[in-house]
């Protein structure tokens, strides 16, 4: 049987194999972080990872430094965050963070994060968020006591955070925080909702969406992964959410898609979005490749038919399966021939391709700033050579994908209603 701090250094040493050199990573903050950093440090030391990192407290910006790990400004999009949580709800990956006091800048971080992961003890597994915890509610310093009534209004039972000297703890923003309990059967989303309608709620420690894993040490001494929904392994939760609260409307009846496009031309993201927007199933067709395929690709070489043609029975069946159900589905693959094109529709002529278009210069440039990804950017020029666009007689919707994502998705949904 392991104890806690030895729960929190298994699943953060699990997690820091997750770095690459090059990348971009967000540090959250706490006790199980702390494990993190140093696992992070060994491997710097060790193998000479060369990787930039972004601190969510002063605290982690301090020990990472001491541990020579490099920490400079949140500016850029991160590749990963890495943080811990005082709350896992078991099923979900909904979270409550900021126990620590971090909140407002561990969500900034994880935001930033193409994909961001908890790490965790045992004990911070939940059936229902609230159940083990206060939620931590950081609010603006001017007119503090108002918005602490209005919290109390709300039945939340607040109380101003203490620090040890017995004055009202700051946090690295120059707030205070009101540690509220999340009744039993109140909606976590509908008192979040709720809350940030409140001027003086800066942030809450309400992490409801975006959870790409959880890494989570048990007494045994083992480190269990739980997967997240697939918007937050694409990296792509936060996005949905703001469209989502937009106003960006689901279609009806709920279309099949196949989002096409040469390698980095966008995609998973775009295929997340929209099946995140539209509220139907998605799965990425690089997902349904077999073990050998991937390691084909990896060595820089690439597929031919006889290792695309059980992929693409995979994907056609996917399809199927989604028209039977009359579900609606998006799946993203390249689908650079015709030929593909026409076996994986078959008969589902309601299947509208979303053909991503980019110009030369914007996709060596994504390739340029990828890591992690299994697909070479030698490649890129294989699949120009075979890519054939699709003909006036499919269905399609054709964007430029050198615009926002945000865009882009809005782009395809207005358009999709001359083809349902
Ligand atoms: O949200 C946090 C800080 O604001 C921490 O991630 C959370 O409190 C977990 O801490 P620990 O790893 O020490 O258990």
């Amino acid at each position: 049987m392991t104890d806690t701090d030895t729960q929190k250094r298994n699943a953060a040493t699990e997690a820091a194999k997750l770095v690459y050199s090059g990348m971009h990573v967000g540090l959250g903050t706490g006790s199980t972080v702390a494990h993190f950093l140093t696992a992070l440090a060994a491997r710097i030391a060790a193998e000479g990872l060369s990787i930039s990192c972004a601190a969510t407290s002063h605290a982690t910006g301090q020990r990472a430094r001491e541990l020579g790990i490099p920490v400079i400004d949140l500016a850029q999009p991160l590749d990963l965050a890495v943080d811990g949580a005082d709350e896992i709800e078991f099923g979900s990956l909904r979270l409550i963070k900021g126990l620590g006091g971090a909140l407002l800048r561990e969500k900034v971080v994880a935001q930033s994060a193409h994909r961001f992961v908890v790490i965790a003890d045992q004990g911070k597994l939940v059936g229902r968020l609230g159940a083990h915890v206060k939620l931590p509610v950081e609010l603006a310093n001017f007119g503090a006591e108002r918005t602490f009534g209005r919290l109390t209004a709300l039945g939340l039972e607040p109380a101003f955070r203490m620090a040890a000297d017995g004055t009202r703890f700051v946090t690295d923003n120059g707030n205070v925080i009101a540690d509220c309990r999340l009744p039993a059967g109140r909606d976590a989303a509908a008192v979040g909702a709720a809350l940030k309608t409140m001027a003086g709620v800066v942030e809450t420690g309400l992490f409801l969406e975006g959870c790409a894993a959880a890494f989570v040490g048990f007494a045994d001494g083992t480190v269990r992964t739980f997967e997240g929904d697939c918007f937050a392994r694409a990296g792509v939760a936060g996005e949905i959410a703001t469209l989502r609260a937009l106003g960006v409307a689901p279609v009806f009846p709920k279309p099949l898609l196949a989002v096409m496009g040469v390698t980095a031309s966008g995609k998973s993201t775009i295929g997340a979005m929209l099946a995140g927007c539209l509220d139907i199933p998605f799965v990425d067709g690089d997902d349904l490749h077999s073990e050998a395929n991937r390691a084909k690709m990896h060595a820089g070489h690439p597929l031919d038919d006889n290792d695309r043609m059980p992929w693409l029975h995979r994907i056609a069946s996917q399809i199927r399966a989604w028209r039977q159900a009359s579900s609606g589905g998006v799946i993203v693959s390249s689908l650079l021939t015709r030929q593909y094109r026409d076996l994986v529709r078959g008969d589902c002529t309601e299947l509208v391709l979303v053909n991503l278009q980019g110009s030369r210069a914007v996709l060596e440039a994504r390739i340029a700033a990828r890591r992690g990804h299994f697909m070479p950017s030698r490649l890129l020029d294989s699949q120009i050579a075979l890519l054939e666009p699709p003909g006036s007689d499919e269905a399609v919707i054709t964007v430029d994908t050198g615009m926002t994502p945000t865009a882009i998705v809005e782009a395809v949904i207005d358009r999709l209603a001359a083809h349902t």
